[in-house]
């Protein structure tokens, strides 16, 4: 399979291109932003640099692509990172970050929740290919190929009407997810996955051979780039 690779020397140098990746991407919209973002070690880095950039922060929207099943507060809350790192540090609305709700009796309640914010801030219940539910999506991808919390083998990977569900946990830490799904995490303008560290090579190698793991799933819609450390790239 034919990748759009952007190959960087390494994690920081990953994440200073994220960074104009990023920017290029909101300068696209002049109107209201909407932004997923993901968790893991990866992606925060971006986040740090980000905090010190002076973006229209007012019109831009956080949402995220999945959550584990723990209080916000919790250290292995995707949304508390995502907080402690990036949006405590920037003038954004307390309105604008779309949390995925877990003080809730459960991971599908969470999900039903999510979904009816989703819904209500895209301000209809389908989605339309010509008018993406996201402006900029970051993935990640985990060491078995894993993005969001859809792991292989699990039968939300066939989610084709709801746009977000509980999932198990695939890997570590093993708390239970709530995830969105392919069909919301595809209706995006700009999509990026940022993937770094040679413990992701492997992997990564099966996805350019085109194997069927969730992250060489992902069909976005708009415009798809993989940024990738030399160590990834090359075990
Ligand atoms: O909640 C999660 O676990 C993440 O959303 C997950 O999908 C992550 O993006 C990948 O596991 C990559 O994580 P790293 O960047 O830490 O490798």
């Amino acid at each position: 399979m034919t990748l759009n690779v952007e190959i960087l020397q390494d994690p920081d140098d990953l994440a200073e291109r994220a960074r104009q990746w990023f920017l290029s991407a909101i300068d696209h919209n002049p109107g209201r932003v909407a932004v997923c973002l993901t968790g893991g070690s990866t992606p925060e880095r971006l986040y740090r640099l980000l905090a010190g950039e002076n973006l229209p922060w007012e019109r831009i929207h956080v949402f995220f692509s999945d959550e584990r099943f723990v209080p916000p507060g919790d250290e292995l809350s995707n949304a508390g990172m995502a907080r402690r790192v990036l949006l405590d540090h920037v003038p954004m609305p307390a309105e604008n970050v779309h949390a995925i709700p877990t003080e809730t009796a459960s991971p599908e309640e969470s999900a039903r929740l999510y979904e009816a914010e989703l819904k209500a801030f895209y301000g209809a219940d389908k989605l339309d290919a010509s008018r993406p539910l996201f402006d900029l999506v970051l993935n990640g991808m985990g060491d078995d190929g894993h993005t969001a919390s859809l792991f292989a083998g699990m039968s939300t990977l066939n989610e084709s009407e709801k746009w977000v569900v509980a999932s198990e946990p695939g890997m570590k830490p093993f708390v239970p997810r709530v995830t969105l799904t392919f069909p919301a995490l595809e209706s995006c303008r700009f999509s990026a996955f940022l993937v770094a560290g040679a413990t992701k090579a492997a992997t990564l190698a099966r996805v350019r051979a085109g194997e069927d793991l969730p992250s060489a799933r992902l069909k976005p819609h708009g415009d798809l780039v993989w940024l990738i450390d030399r160590a990834a790239s090359t075990g």
